[in-house]
């Protein structure tokens, strides 16, 4: 394909998306009705469409509409490329270009490419950094790897990652983590993948779990595993009896082939006070995702006023829930991939004052300006 008809591809798809179908539906929609287009044709569109996600608001203007048209064109323009020489309208190309496309400059808040509610709430908390740390959630993610310590040591996974034609050099303030520099599309079909020597995972999500006090023979509940990221790098830490639950149990189904890979054993339930109570239990719980809006573009413009506070509700209820399964002198670990007061700091004071008895020993922000997603964790320790 050409660029002309690789920008005429994302251009169709980002007008499905605009109308409300899912980006990664609207992607695949595309490739079965693409067969001529090879894997960089796909990879080059995704790009397209998922960096036109990430800057909709101020590529929107500075290509003239909200369109999939005016995002490919403010993509272009924002990156300094003149447009004209692709949209010619021959061939496959977009139409060619007319009055209707001029764009403008984006205004502050829309170059920082956030919904105007939310902006004062993020300078709250970020203050000094609110624009360096939304123009960072702007741009792709880092890939980062985990290497999982029951299997390989850094250098081990390292050299294993560079037979197979994949860079990656160490995180500094991670003991286990690798930044992939090159090759990055690779990961998932290298042996080392396979082998279970490295998981794909953010350095922030590994530093969360650096930080949780694990320790040989805890018993230890995952409440909201998902996918089970952090289940399986709390499993690589020490040797804990290991629960994990969610309360959409589909979502945990690829943790059992995921836990033989890397060689450890987790426990699924349904039904955690069954087994309760633990010495540590870690509740990375849903939330408005605003650390991690790179790699869910789509969340930033679909989270209002009213879904984040039926959110902090819900994290206020599975705190409360979580409290009541923690042994004494246990550990609880509450973790989001948010920015937001309201889901952090604020929830774990609103959990003390409705908590007696528990202390919070650590509370500590991740922040994309280091590299990974942001994060919040905070240690609440149960004293009587
Ligand atoms: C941020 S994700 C967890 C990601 C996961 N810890 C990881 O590292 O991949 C939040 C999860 O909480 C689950 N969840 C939502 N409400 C819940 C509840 N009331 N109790 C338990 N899990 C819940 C969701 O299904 C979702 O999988």
């Amino acid at each position: 394909m050409t660029p002309a008809a690789r920008a005429a591809a994302a251009i169709a798809v980002l007008d499905r998306t605009l109308a409300g179908e899912p980006a990664e539906q609207a992607l695949t929609n595309w490739g079965r009705a693409s067969r001529f287009a090879g894997s960089g044709d796909r990879h080059a569109v995704r790009d397209l469409v998922y960096d036109a996600l990430r800057c909709k608001r101020s590529f929107a203007a500075l290509g003239g509409a909200m369109t999939g048209r005016g995002l490919v064109l403010g993509g272009l323009r924002a990156a300094g490329v003149d447009p004209a020489p692709l949209f010619t309208g021959t061939g496959h190309a977009p139409a060619a270009l007319s009055e209707a496309d001029q764009g403008r400059l984006p205004e502050r808040v829309e170059a920082l490419d956030v919904p105007d509610w939310i902006f004062p709430r993020l300078e709250r908390v970020l203050q000094a950094d609110v624009e360096a740390t939304l123009q960072a959630l702007r741009h792709r993610a880092p890939v980062f790897l985990r290497v999982n310590a029951r299997k390989a040591d850094l250098a081990t996974a390292q050299a294993r990652l560079r037979q197979e034609g994949i860079g990656a050099q160490p995180v500094s303030g991670l003991h286990f983590g690798l930044e992939v520099t090159e090759n990055a599309r690779k990961i998932q079909n290298s042996t080392a993948f396979a082998e279970g020597l490295v998981e794909l995972q953010d350095a922030s999500s590994q530093a969360v779990v650096e930080a949780l006090p694990l320790r040989d023979g805890m018993r230890v509940l995952d409440h909201c595993a998902g996918g089970g990221g952090k289940t399986l790098a709390m499993a690589a830490r020490a040797g804990l009896r290991l629960y994990a639950h969610d309360a959409a149990p589909q979502r945990l189904r690829d943790l059992p082939p995921r836990a033989a890979r890397a060689g450890v054993k987790v426990h699924l339930t349904e039904s955690p006070e069954k087994t309760a109570p633990y010495d540590l239990i870690l509740t990375d719980v849903p939330c408005s995702g605003s650390g991690s809006w790179r790699r869910d573009p789509m969340g930033k413009w679909q989270l209002t006023e009213a879904r984040l506070t039926e959110l902090c509700a819900i994290q206020a209820q599975i705190l409360d829930r979580c409290a009541r399964m923690v042994a004494p002198r246990g550990v609880l670990a509450y973790a989001t991939c948010s920015l937001l007061a309201e889901e952090d700091e604020d929830q774990i004071a609103a959990f003390l004052s409705r908590q007696p008895g528990w202390v919070c020993s650590l509370q500590r922000r991740f922040s994309p300006l280091i590299g990974g997603d942001g994060f919040f964790l905070a240690l609440l320790e149960r004293r009587s």
